[in-house]
């Protein structure tokens, strides 16, 4: 488990100082996704930094399974770096070396002996399908592939971490899309457990278990990604449901409500029990379901007669919808 927790970072400028990171915890269960979703600006490759120890946090402590990392110098400081593998947004290859070369570099720093590099990269070429690339340069090579010579290389000293910093942000959507397969596949075959930073949500929805979202340098919401998608107002579920944002919330002299369905609940005629048991019309407003991380998440607006509203309120979150009351 990594737990980053009460993590600040200040930094001074001349006109003042910035704080990047206002109190940040997070919480990385070992073996899963996490993603870090924010706009520009929230903080987010400022806390990539501090978790890979390129930069010291001003206060706060990055723990990994309860050891404090963010204290280490020297010989610790190296070898902790060891344990955690980094996947950039613009590959950072280096052109004069193969592709080979490139995913043996780590294992070279590391003081690997030629012949145990030899089969490891071959090994690491082989899971991310570029087998036959080995004795490419980067420049012949395209952005995704040029990618999945960035997770190999990452991958070559066996870390138990990957931070991925907006690794498919220079990428199309159909070559987005494979990168994220082979990450999932990374963090499903060998158990490593990925933190990946992006302000794409599709990313989060695509190939997160967890998310924490973060604004102005604090953690606005987090959680498994299913829920977040169900919770109006966070990033995830207000992107995820764009035409809730634009819906008339005007309900003609009727009560609006906002309702929000995941998993079970989103399987049961919530609706139809409402209108059952209330006697009363219910019109929607605007909508929509959506399937995220296998789990379909539902998000209604919708109008009710203004004497029903408690009924129909009580019924819904009986059957475990979130209700919430717009106008
Ligand atoms: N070295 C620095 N000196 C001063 N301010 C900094 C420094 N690095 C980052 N900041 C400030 O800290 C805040 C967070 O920046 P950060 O780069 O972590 O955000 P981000 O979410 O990664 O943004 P982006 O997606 O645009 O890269 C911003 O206000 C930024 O201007």
């Amino acid at each position: 488990m990594i737990s980053i927790r009460e993590l600040r970072k200040v930094y001074p400028t001349p006109t003042g100082d910035v704080v990047a990171l206002d109190g940040v915890d997070i919480d990385v269960p070992t073996g899963r996704v996490a993603g870090v979703l924010g706009r520009s600006g929230a903080g987010k490759s400022t806390l990539l930094r501090c978790v890979s120890l390129l930069d010291r946090p001003t206060s706060g402590s990055v723990l990994v399974d309860g050891a404090d990392l963010s204290g280490l110098s020297g010989a610790d400081l190296l070898a902790a770096r060891r344990r955690i593998g980094n996947v950039f947004q613009r590959f950072n290859l280096l052109d004069s070396r193969t592709v080979a070369g490139n995913v043996a570099l780590p294992l070279e720093l590391a003081g690997e002996p030629r012949s145990r590099r030899a089969a490891r990269v071959d090994e690491l070429l082989e899971l991310v399908g570029l087998s036959d690339k080995k004795s490419s340069y980067p420049a012949q090579l395209s952005g995704g592939q040029q990618q999945r010579v960035g997770v190999a290389r990452a991958l070559a000293a066996r870390p138990d971490l990957l931070l991925c910093d907006e690794a498919t942000s220079a990428l199309d959507p159909e070559t987005t899309r494979s990168v994220l397969a082979l990450l999932r596949r990374v963090n499903e075959e060998l158990g490593v457990t990925i933190v990946l930073i992006t302000h794409e949500m599709d990313v989060v929805t695509t190939v997160c278990d967890t998310a924490a979202i973060l604004e102005k340098g604090t953690v606005a919401a987090s959680g498994p990604v299913a829920e977040l998608a169900a919770t109006p107002g966070t990033m995830l579920s207000d992107g995820l449901f764009p035409q809730l944002g634009a819906a008339d919330v005007a309900g003609d002299g009727r009560a609006v409500l906002d309702v929000s369905f995941l998993g079970d609940a989103a399987d049961r005629p919530l609706l139809s029990e409402a209108i059952r048991a209330t006697d009363g019309d219910v019109t929607i407003l605007a909508g929509g379901v959506e399937t995220v991380r296998g789990s379909r998440v539902g998000r209604l607006r919708v109008a009710v007669d203004t004497t029903a509203v408690s009924e129909a309120t009580k019924v819904l979150r009986t059957g475990g919808a979130r209700v919430e009351a717009v106008a």
